[in-house]
């Protein structure tokens, strides 16, 4: 079988592409051989199971036939895309295809023959280890199952119920709220966290896959490059996709369990489908939102970041209806390559019954003289490649150079033409037919096949129009769409993309305030607190967006809490405005009135607005007697108790962050937090969910 490597021609990355490759895994040990899915240089031949002297043939950017190595994959289609990563472009490899067609294989690969996560990493080290650049890797490892995001890099026993949740900052990042992101600083590191990640992953056996994943798993490798002698530095994520097998639901005789995730990965590939079709159409709006894995992928997939789809496919019969070529052929149909999932061999054209032949001996213009005038001057024209795409007028050159008589019914195939040699084929007319790129992906053929009776040329040609208008109705569908749809899209985008975002959010405020209703007042006290926490710590970072959405939610479990209303208020002027400085002097206003707040009310943590509850400090303020000392000495001796308070509440959400992070090590690296207090401590949060305040950790 044909072997890539030497000659498979390099071609030119177009980064704005999604580049499509194919891989053809050999056959398993309980596999019976056959030739029904071949790879010649980039194309894959299939042969069609109903007329087996037809061969479907798709083109790739490049195809790996089943002896290609994992090495040989990385070195000519994934190391070239790591320049440009490094140079500040997102990017995203996925592994597309049914199950049990060697995703996993050609994304994870074994631990003797990595593939091409591992790969990744270690090449990316080893550009470290050159010194041409500083980088620093960080890595996260999620798993999209069912729809509920779950973080690879935590044990699922304290992973967070309900799975983490998508938001888009206002740089239009995607983030995932509460994602383990871990830096790497060795190879050695990296492969102790991916195996450990990937015993994680859901996996459960199905007819066709023992070992088939049922997840899409999204390694995402957060990279800052550092070029030493620019000095220039650079952000970019790589990510890192092994999907889910699509696959039959009839074929592998799945329970009503597996059906569940079956249609979750299905409705999620579909989604993937269209954002691809919508990106290399280039329609103004993407249907990101339409999954979690689009939308996901929406800053790294598209526009000026690098794609690349490793089309996976199975050998032989077993595997006949895959759906993944049509959708991989569609993706190229746009990069215009040359073969398109079209039929190589008409073998038989039965043009004669619409179109009577003058002469075996005429020539083609006496020919165009039978064709109404438009189709006779696109005829002529030797640069109209749409006439290749007629059935009709497929037929007629093909009959013309074939149907040796008006009368004749005999039709063979084209692919025939040079060896078939009796006198009613004259040799010299071949040169003339328009249609080469036909002839050239044909299939060869022994013997020319047996003529054809009236009933199934009838249904030959049927066949053939249905195809054809189909073809014309997407492409009037697709022109309409661009020509018609797109300005107004592009026009209403932004408005539409701001509506659906605000509509999203209110209905989990929405559900946030059911939720709400149903509560003990303690209860959402206790909520209200810990969403504040929560809100305090992004907002400490800077993340206003998340810090607002978190007060926002906290706000429907305490709605007369004016004081926390005022901060929503202040915060989404913030974000609108920019100004800055609004934010510092409300802290400040918030901070006096707080601290007159504790002088007043000494003891009432309970009754404390959560804002000023978390976490409770007043007792371990200094006590300030005004009468006794100057405005001077009130002043600092008020602002270092600002200053401690302000410490202590930073120490405090610290902790809390550290404690709700579930994660045992760093929990044990707290004072006073020993084994067994560590496991009460998770066990409690198990139970209650996060904890809101640090003095309840030592009770
Ligand atoms: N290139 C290859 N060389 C050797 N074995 C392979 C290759 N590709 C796949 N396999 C084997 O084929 C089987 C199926 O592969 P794999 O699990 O990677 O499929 P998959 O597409 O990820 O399936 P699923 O979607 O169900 O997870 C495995 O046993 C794997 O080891």
């Amino acid at each position: 079988m044909y072997s890539p490597t030497q000659k498979r021609a390099k071609k030119q990355l177009s980064p704005q592409k999604i580049k499509v490759v194919c891989r053809v895994r050999p056959f398993l040990a309980e596999e019976l051989y056959d030739d029904t899915v071949v790879v010649e240089e980039n194309s894959i031949k299939i042969t069609n199971k109903r007329k087996t002297n037809e061969n479907f043939v798709y083109s790739f950017y490049s195809c790996y036939d089943m002896n290609a190595s994992q090495l040989e994959i990385f070195e000519h289609d994934v190391r070239p895309l790591l320049e440009p990563v490094l140079n500040g472009k997102n990017a995203t490899i996925f592994a597309y295809g049914v199950t049990g067609s060697g995703k996993t294989y050609t994304m994870q690969g074994a631990e003797t023959d990595p593939g091409i996560i591992p790969r990744t990493i270690q090449t990316l080290f080893q550009i470290k280890s050159e010194f041409k650049y500083s980088l620093e890797l960080r890595l996260s490892y999620i798993e999209l199952y069912k729809e509920v995001i779950n973080d690879l890099l935590v044990s699922r026993e304290t992973a967070p119920i309900g799975g983490l949740n998508i938001r888009q900052g206002s740089d239009n990042q995607i983030y995932l709220s509460n994602l383990t992101e871990k830096k790497i600083d060795t190879y050695g590191e990296f492969k102790k966290i991916f195996r450990c990640a990937c015993r994680n992953r859901s996996t459960a056996a199905t007819k066709l896959n023992i070992m088939s994943s049922r997840s899409h798993a999204d390694m995402c490798i957060y990279i800052s490059c550092t070029n030493n002698e620019t000095r220039n530095t650079t952000f970019s994520k790589l990510h890192l996709i092994d999907l889910a097998g699509s696959e039959d639901n009839r074929r592998t005789e799945n329970g009503k369990e597996r059906i569940a995730e079956s249609s979750a990965i299905n409705k999620s590939l579909l989604a993937l489908n269209q954002v691809v079709e919508a990106l290399n159409q280039g329609l103004s709006r993407i249907p990101y939102r339409d999954s979690k894995l689009t939308r996901l992928l929406q800053d790294s997939l598209g526009g000026e970041n690098i794609s690349m789809m490793i089309i996976n496919i199975s050998p032989g019969q077993s595997f006949y209806a895959d759906t993944t070529l049509k959708f991989a052929s569609r993706t190229k149909e746009i990069e215009n390559k040359p073969h398109l999932n079209h039929y190589t061999s008409s073998t038989r054209q039965p043009l004669k019954v619409k179109f009577e032949i003058p002469s075996r001996l005429a020539n083609v213009n006496e020919y165009d003289d039978h064709l109404p005038e438009a189709k006779r001057q696109r005829f002529s024209d030797p640069t109209d490649k749409k006439k290749t795409n007629s059935v009709f007028e497929r037929m007629d050159r093909y009959s013309y150079g074939v149907i040796p008589t008006a009368t004749t019914t005999t039709f063979y195939p084209l692919s025939n033409y040079n060896n078939y040699s009796t006198p009613s084929t004259p040799p010299q007319m071949i040169p003339e037919m328009p249609d080469l790129s036909l002839s050239s992906s044909t299939t060869s053929y022994e013997l020319p096949p047996p003529p054809l009776s009236e009933t199934e040329m009838a249904k030959i040609i049927q066949e053939k129009i249905e195809t054809k208008l189909d073809e014309k109705l997407s492409e009037i569908e697709n022109k309409l769409k661009l020509q018609i749809l797109s300005p107004i899209f592009r026009k209403q985008d932004a408005k539409l993309k701001k509506r659906i975002e605000s509509l999203e959010y209110k209905m989990e405020l929405q559900k946030e305030s059911r939720l709400a209703n149903v509560l003990t007042p303690e209860t959402k006290t206790k909520t209200a607190r810990a969403l504040v926490a929560l809100a305090k710590a992004h907002e400490q970072k800077n993340e206003l967006r998340e810090a607002l959405h978190n007060y926002e939610s906290a706000f429907q479990y305490i709605p007369d809490n004016q004081k926390l209303g005022n901060k929503i208020a202040t915060i989404k002027d913030v974000i609108s405005t920019g100004d800055v400085l609004k934010l510092k002097k409300r802290k400040r206003y918030d901070e006096v009135e707080q601290h007159q707040l504790q002088q007043k009310v000494s003891d009432d943590d309970e009754k404390a607005t959560p804002s000023e509850a978390v976490p409770a400090s007043s007792s371990s303020q200094p006590s300030i007697n005004n009468s006794n000392v100057s405005a001077k000495d009130h002043h600092s001796r008020h602002l270092a108790a600002v200053v401690n308070d302000e410490k202590k509440k930073l120490t405090e959400t610290m902790i809390l962050n550290i404690v709700n992070s579930g994660d045992l090590r760093e929990i044990l690296k707290l004072k006073g937090v020993g084994k067994k207090r560590a496991d009460v401590i998770l066990q409690f949060i198990n139970d209650n969910g996060p904890i809101s305040e640090v003095k309840s950790l030592f009770h």
